[in-house]
């Protein structure tokens, strides 16, 4: 997959695919809320796995009941690509799944 900074409307566009993730500072991020933190974490250690599976990796953080992500691509300097996009459309597939929302 490339991994060429994206333009503002690429960004854009790949934003409006992806209800509830925003852009803050040069950061793709999205924060869950779950039924427990058993379950938060469960859905932690899926995103881990997915993570490993894309060679792509974003700071990931479990709170009580709360999942929080936050992804940038380290190789262009920060910037955001569409590994960091598909990122994001493969854990808002397996979300539903734990009973995020
Ligand atoms: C060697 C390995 O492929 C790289 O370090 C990968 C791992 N995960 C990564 N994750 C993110 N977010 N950006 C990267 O540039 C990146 N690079």
């Amino acid at each position: 997959m490339a991994v060429e900074p994206l333009s503002q409307k690429e960004i854009e566009d790949r934003l409006a695919e992806l209800p509830g993730w925003s852009v803050e500072g040069n950061q793709l991020t999205r924060s869950y809320r779950l039924g427990s933190h058993v379950a938060a974490a469960a859905l932690v250690m899926h995103i881990a796995a997915v993570q490993d599976e894309l060679d792509h990796h974003s700071d990931l953080t479990l709170g009580y009941n709360t999942v929080s992500l936050s992804v940038h691509t380290h190789s262009v300097g920060g910037a955001l690509t569409a590994k960091d996009f598909a990122l994001a459309r493969r854990v808002e597939d397996i979300a539903p799944g734990h009973g995020a929302h």
